[in-house]
């Protein structure tokens, strides 16, 4: 089986998130998730959140759905580095992602949200796509949508093709010779954090020299920013005119008018160029002069994060083979 499916900004503006549509149970309801390499839990809106909590979201409503069962006395709570949260129940139910569908699939369905999620109206909810060691549901951890479908596929990959501001794919079971240039390599993955682990090779500012410096990060589809840690991020904003690391907004901003080098990350012996327009990210509030950076320190992170700024500028295979391995192409 394959299956293929857009990733479209929830933002015109500013892509702060990718969501995906994604059909759930019988008859099919439509939801839009944001799939995230950085979490293992797929859960959704749904009809048991107070309405203070929607605002706007597509809920999911397993009482609609002939198919959905209650997996009984299981629950389920998240708490992303970011400080949002989620919890609720379980059922099981079809859940197909661009024409690749698996019966019996946990569905996480929320009880409770935090503000942040409230906030976005354009994300229903969110599908883990790293190991299913991370997933917390509680007494029996599920398997992510990937190690469901994984059996079924012609090759266990999924592929993220991320675009600027516009509209990419995510491909589930191939790799689509069409989507990249060049060739694509792969480097090993860690996967005792449960997340795709990977090393970098080093870095370069513009069109300075190559750091050969290794870069032990994560790939990740559901964050935003790259996150590295702040001797790289000197380097790259002490080429910025007026950049400064704001405690008032939590990072580096700049003035909107500045102009920004690119940023080069080395995967092996290969180079992923992120064009300085990713990284000029946004406007610290609207229709500000002030802008925050793309490129932001991870030193009260504990981890590296390749998140989507990194992501949209190369073609992405996450290979669940044995071992698996992330394979970089340039497209
Ligand atoms: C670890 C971390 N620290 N900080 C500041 C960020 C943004 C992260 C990564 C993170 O939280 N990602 C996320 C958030 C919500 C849903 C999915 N992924």
């Amino acid at each position: 089986d394959t299956g293929s499916a857009a990733a479209i900004p929830v933002n015109p503006n500013y892509d702060i998130a990718y969501v995906t549509p994604v059909s759930i149970g019988t008859p099919p309801q439509t939801l839009h998730l944001d799939f995230d390499t950085g979490s293992s839990d797929l859960w959704v809106f749904s009809s048991h959140l107070p309405a203070s909590q929607i605002r706007g979201q597509t809920i999911y409503v397993p009482a609609n759905s002939s198919t959905a069962k209650l997996l009984a006395d299981h629950t389920w709570s998240i708490t992303y580095g970011d400080g949002s949260a989620s919890r609720g129940n379980v059922y099981v139910d079809n859940f197909t992602v661009g024409g690749l569908t698996v019966e019996n699939q946990a569905v996480q369905c929320a009880l409770q949200v935090s503000t942040s999620f409230t906030r976005e109206s354009n994300i229903d909810g969110l599908v883990g796509l790293g190991f299913s060691t991370l997933n917390t549901v509680v007494p029996k951890s599920q398997l992510t949508f990937f190690d469901n479908a994984k059996p079924h596929m012609d090759e266990p990959v999924f592929t993220a093709d991320l675009k600027w501001k516009s509209e990419g794919t995510y491909d589930f079971g191939f790799i689509d010779e069409k989507k990249y240039t060049g060739k694509i390599t792969y480097v090993p993955v860690n996967t005792s954090p449960g997340y795709w682990t990977f090393t970098s090779s080093g870095y370069a500012v513009g069109s300075g020299n190559f750091s050969a410096t290794s870069i032990v990060g994560i790939a990740d589809t559901g964050t935003s920013l790259v996150y590295l840690p702040p001797s790289i991020l000197t380097a790259y904003y002490r080429q910025v005119e007026g950049a400064t690391s704001s405690r008032t907004y939590g990072g580096y901003v700049f003035p909107c008018n500045s102009k920004l080098p690119s940023f080069t990350f080395g995967i092996g012996e290969a180079r992923i160029t992120i064009p300085s327009s990713y990284i000029s990210y946004a406007p610290v509030t609207a229709g500000s002069s002030t802008c925050f950076g793309g490129l932001q320190s991870s030193s009260s992170l504990g981890i590296n994060i390749w998140g989507d700024v990194a992501l949209k500028a190369a073609f992405v295979v996450f290979h669940g083979g044995n071992p698996p391995t992330i394979g970089w192409a340039k497209k």
